[in-house]
């Protein structure tokens, strides 16, 4: 059989969100054994790169959203870095940086898987845009660039890149949606699982039909993980963290079933901010869960 292979790409970015301190996420979930724990789950492990924003790239002061020439430099470079790897049959997995660096990973992916499937586990949703964003911040519009809403799009990022399909895209734990964001789910038909599905139908079910919509007719399926999905109580390193979100084992759970399913090709592990957090427990968490999505089991 033949090794899978895992690049591992960096991402000291953080000026797509309110407050400093996720740009640390990186080396600090690097720091608690990622490559290690990868290492021993029987993955060929790359882990030598990292992007970063290019000097003198600076968004003029006054536009309501904030640093978009900095996301877009970052985001492009990242696409570019993450076309490269699925090309060559690695399995990206891109550490974050606040969740707007996820432009850059649908960028490089959507140039390659054309038909690709997301799973976007968050406590947001993510569907802003530069005209209905409360905060001006990035990380809240990311998946309404990705699927085209937009006026920023992917293919300003990658040549070659192109929309996701609302059909295959689903949300899991959602419970702060903005008045625009709950309108667009609508409109769009795009699934979104909201804790109170959750609730009702138990992670397992929700994860299991979520495998089945981003997999069906699509070449890949990418796992795009904010780590404010987890309940503040267990991952309380994050800037926008909302109570009443995914229990530990929930968490878990999810990731092991993605693995299981074998169906997801590439991801994102995003909003971990050290600066936040309470004893490192958030980047110990973020590696943990990782290696649940990479096939780490209890027996
Ligand atoms: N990736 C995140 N943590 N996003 C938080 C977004 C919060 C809010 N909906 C906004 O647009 O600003
Ligand atoms: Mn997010
Ligand atoms: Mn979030």
């Amino acid at each position: 059989m033949v090794q899978q292979s895992v690049s591992i790409i960096r991402v000291p970015f953080g000026l797509g969100a309110g407050r400093p301190g996720s740009e640390n996420g990186p080396d600090s979930i690097m720091k608690f054994g990622l490559a290690k724990k990868l290492q021993g789950l029987g993955y060929d492990v790359q882990a030598d790169q990292t992007i970063r924003l290019p000097e003198g790239v600076q968004s003029p002061p006054g536009s309501k959203m904030k640093h978009v020439e900095e996301v877009l430099a970052v985001a492009g470079l990242l696409g570019e870095a993450v076309y490269k790897e699925v090309s060559g049959g690695h399995i990206p997995l891109v550490l974050g940086g606040d969740h707007s660096i996820a432009m850059g990973s649908l960028a490089g992916l959507t140039r390659h898987y054309h038909h690709l499937g997301v799973i976007w586990v968050d406590a947001h949703s993510d569907l802003n845009t530069e005209t209905t964003s409360p905060s001006g911040n990035m990380h809240g519009i990311s998946l309404a660039v990705g699927l085209g809403l937009s006026h920023i799009k992917l293919k300003q990022m990658v040549e070659g890149a192109v929309p996701l399909k609302p059909e295959n895209c689903v949300i899991i734990g959602a419970r702060d949606l903005d008045r625009d964001e709950k309108a667009l789910i609508r409109s769009t038909g795009l699934t979104c699982y909201t804790m109170h599905e959750i609730d009702r139908l138990g992670i397992e079910k929700v994860v299991q039909e979520a495998l089945q919509i981003a997999g069906n007719g699509t070449d890949g399926v990418h796992l795009s993980f904010d780590i404010d999905s987890v309940d503040p109580i267990e991952a309380p390193g994050t800037g926008t963290p909302v109570r009443g979100g995914l229990s530990y084992r929930e968490a878990h759970l999810s990731l092991e079933l993605m693995s299981e399913s074998g169906r997801i090709t590439s991801a994102d592990f995003v909003e971990v901010n050290p600066l936040l957090d309470r004893n490192n427990q958030t980047s110990k968490l973020a590696v943990e869960l990782i290696g649940s999505l990479f096939g780490s089991r209890i027996l």
